[in-house]
């Protein structure tokens, strides 16, 4: 190479990682909570994460606020504290006692783990939990399985962890001399290569999860006497500490993929302490998750939806009373949007803190077309409100709610999220009047702008006609009168959504010189269920020509570069960019994925999720399902790598190796059909990553790469 190239490489290269330190250098918010101290002060902690490139790693700290209560002005803030080996920290009701589940290695490399119990003069209870060896790893605090919650007595802690599993050794190991004569009987021979499932993509090790009782004077344990069936979490206290609520996912007859897929069989159960009796308190028909108890405790709300089906779909809001005994639907599905209030619920889970003070509101957020908008619910007459707050077209979530004092995430694609609380007022017509806790560093070298789109009369769905989708346009401020080349980026799922967001890597694009334009094809969350339904079948034609369309509108507007167009997606996103390179092959620059779905008819076999490739491919999934030649038929005509004859652009394909949702084998074998067909191409394996690359360097080296790459090729 020239000496010129090398050094014009070089300051490329130089510029790029430059862009990258920048903006991994933003600390953002993970949780708040939110306590009154009296009349005259609220207590605010707040966590936060930040990565440190240096360290490769995430580095998690607090930051702690003093308020005035009456008009939220930020009297005190602490300098930030790091946090570390904490799994999960929890105040107890009245605000005196702290629990902290802790995780630590021993000199012998052995990880163990504590339940530490804090005041205000320091540590009064430290327990090794693992070691009275009831129950196996401690959950961590996910949104599945994991929970920390103390009683109201504030005597008990709930938590869920592993259940034990018998200790197992080889039929021709030696006995161990220190093996006492029980632990010999304990001890079950040749079953150490016996496959443990788990419930897949991120949730790797997590086999049966169980419910444990922590008495915090003596130190005692109580697993819950649950079927080995189920898979155990999301528990908190019934009515007077009398009962364990739960929700319990079925394990039977073999477990598939719980991550991003709301749709598996789960319930909610009660558990009574005294009688060890469980009833499960939720329609048997659907899959329900996420009880939460009001403050009065008299009653519950929970999400449920269909069982099986789109991994992800609108969910209903149902109350369960614990008198009367009895369910109701307090808002139901939104099949067809109708108003400019709600699109139904697309959430996961409802946050731990969610109710009114006097029990008869819910706070939540989810997706109202490509925005998060927050939303107040009143369960006694079921009427829904959308509540101010946030940036213009932005996005905003409930991260925190007590005695009615809510804290909000507030958040835009040129805004990083920030906080700021509020207090929500008993006339719903009144404007909540917000306080920044931190202020916001708006990129004011980013621009975002919101369309919808129609799709054309040819590409309308035949049952569901009136259907549109949306797109976030995020454009990079130019100093002449060059347009910015343009990245197409569809997300995954195909379920989820894309909301306006800060999001790293596509401020980075921009700051790197391009436009990004987002796009929620029919299918997306946040637009009502028959959008969700109606991609069913209809994978790798209707998203793929809402992505093209929205392109063209885009170009045709003249905001963007038409001749420097580059795709950019993960899994789902990453069908959508190989599909796109090979059904328009003149369209494209280049082309860069992440973990992509390219050749459905090997996926049943291999990924954790084989419902996933039936139904998106438009066929019903029970476990006995075999793939048989009229599926494949099916699912190769719907498959990207039908197109590869065709592509004419570049494609970079990063894949995180232990990946168990789209496995790697799925981008090699696209490779190997671009290498043999001269198309340049390039593989990037990352180790210790699974579906979503975020270890902190390989998050960092990815984007250089694609931003490299993509240069390269305009
Ligand atoms: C349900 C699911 O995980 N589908 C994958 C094929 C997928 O597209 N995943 C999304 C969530 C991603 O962006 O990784």
């Amino acid at each position: 190479m020239p000496l010129l190239a090398v050094y014009t490489e070089l300051k490329k290269v130089e510029e790029i990682v430059g862009v990258y330190r920048d903006l991994a250098s933003i600390s953002l918010p993970t949780s708040a909570q939110v306590r009154s101290v009296d009349d005259q002060f609220l207590a605010v902690t707040t966590q936060w994460s930040q990565r440190d490139l240096e360290k490769s790693e995430k580095t998690n700290f607090t930051v702690n606020y003093i308020l005035n209560a009456q008009d939220y002005s930020v009297l005190i803030k602490t300098p930030s504290q790091e946090v570390k080996n904490e799994i999960w920290k929890k105040e107890s009701p009245s605000g005196k006692y702290h629990a902290v589940v802790t995780s630590w290695k021993n000199k012998k490399g052995e990880e163990k783990q504590f339940i530490e119990i804090w005041n205000s003069q320091g540590k009064i209870k430290n327990y090794d939990v693992c070691s009275q060896e009831k129950h196996g790893k401690v959950n961590n605090k996910d949104d599945t399985f994991g929970c920390l919650q103390w009683s109201n007595n504030e005597e008990k802690l709930l938590y869920t962890s592993e259940r034990k599993l018998p200790k197992t050794k080889s039929f021709f190991g030696t006995t161990n001399g220190n093996d006492d004569k029980k632990e010999e009987k304990d001890i079950v021979l040749g079953k150490e290569h016996y496959t443990v499932e788990d419930w897949g993509e991120q949730l790797v090790k997590k086999s049966c999860s169980v419910i444990c009782i922590l008495d915090i004077k003596s130190g005692t344990i109580e697993v819950l006497d649950t079927p080995a069936d189920l898979s155990c979490g999301q528990a908190c206290w019934g009515p007077e500490d009398n009962t364990v609520v739960f929700t319990g996912w079925n394990n039977d007859p073999f477990r598939l993929g719980l991550k991003y897929c709301t749709q598996r069989q789960s319930a909610v159960y009660t558990y009574d302490l005294k009688t060890q009796k469980i009833t499960s308190i939720s329609d048997k028909t659907q899959s329900s998750r996420s009880p939460n108890i009001s403050p009065d405790q008299s009653k519950l709300v929970y999400f449920d939806q269909p069982i099986g089906g789109a991994h992800k779909q609108c969910s209903r809001l149902k109350m369960y009373d614990f008198k009367t005994q009895t369910n109701q639907v307090i808002l139901d599905i939104v099949h067809r949007p109708k108003d400019e209030v709600c699109n139904g619920i697309y959430e996961d889970v409802l946050m731990s803190r969610c109710w009114s003070h006097d029990s008869k509101q819910i706070i939540l957020s989810t997706s109202y077309r490509s925005r998060t908008v927050l939303y107040c619910i009143n369960v006694e007459t079921k009427t829904v409100r959308q509540l101010n707050g946030g940036i213009k077209d932005g996005s905003s979530s409930i991260v925190d709610i007590y005695k009615d004092i809510i804290i909000i995430s507030c958040t835009s694609p040129n805004t990083p999220q920030h906080l700021m609380v509020g207090k929500l007022l008993s006339n719903p017509g009144e404007e909540i009047k917000w306080h920044y806790l931190n202020q916001p560093e708006i990129d004011n070298n980013i621009s975002f702008h919101l369309s919808s789109h129609q799709p054309t009369t040819d590409r309308k769905h035949s049952k569901y006609g009136y259907l549109d989708y949306e797109t976030i346009l995020v454009l990079p401020k130019t100093t002449d009168d060059k347009k910015p080349p343009l990245i197409l980026f569809p997300h995954g799922g195909p379920h989820t959504t894309f909301d306006t967001l800060y999001m790293m890597y596509v401020a980075g694009f921009c700051k790197c010189g391009f436009a990004v334009l987002m796009v929620n094809y029919r299918g997306s969350l946040g637009f009502g269920q028959d959008s969700v339904e109606s991609i069913l079948g209809n994978i790798g034609d209707q998203d793929v020509k809402d992505c093209k369309a929205a392109a063209d509108e885009i170009i045709s507007k003249g905001l963007v570069d038409g001749q420097k167009v580059f795709m950019f997606g993960g899994s789902h996103g990453g069908f959508l960019t190989t599909h796109l390179i090979g059904q328009y092959p003149d369209f494209f620059q280049a082309g860069c994925c992440r973990n992509p779905v390219t050749n459905l008819t090997v996926m049943t076999g291999v990924t954790d999720i084989p419902d996933w490739v039936y139904v998106e491919s438009g066929f019903d999934y029970n476990h006995s399902c075999l793939l048989n030649p009229s599926y494949s038929e099916e699912m190769w005509k719907r498959s990207p790598i039908r197109y590869v004859d065709q592509v004419k652009a570049p494609l970079l394909l990063m894949i995180g190796k232990d990946d168990l949702r789209v496995p790697p084998s799925q981008a090699k074998e696209y490779y190997r059909a671009l290498k043999t067909r001269n198309i340049k191409t390039r593989l990037i394996e990352y180790e210790d990553n699974c579906h979503p690359i975020v270890k902190v360097d390989s998050e960092a080296d990815a984007f250089v790469n694609i931003m490299l790459w993509y240069k390269e090729h305009s």
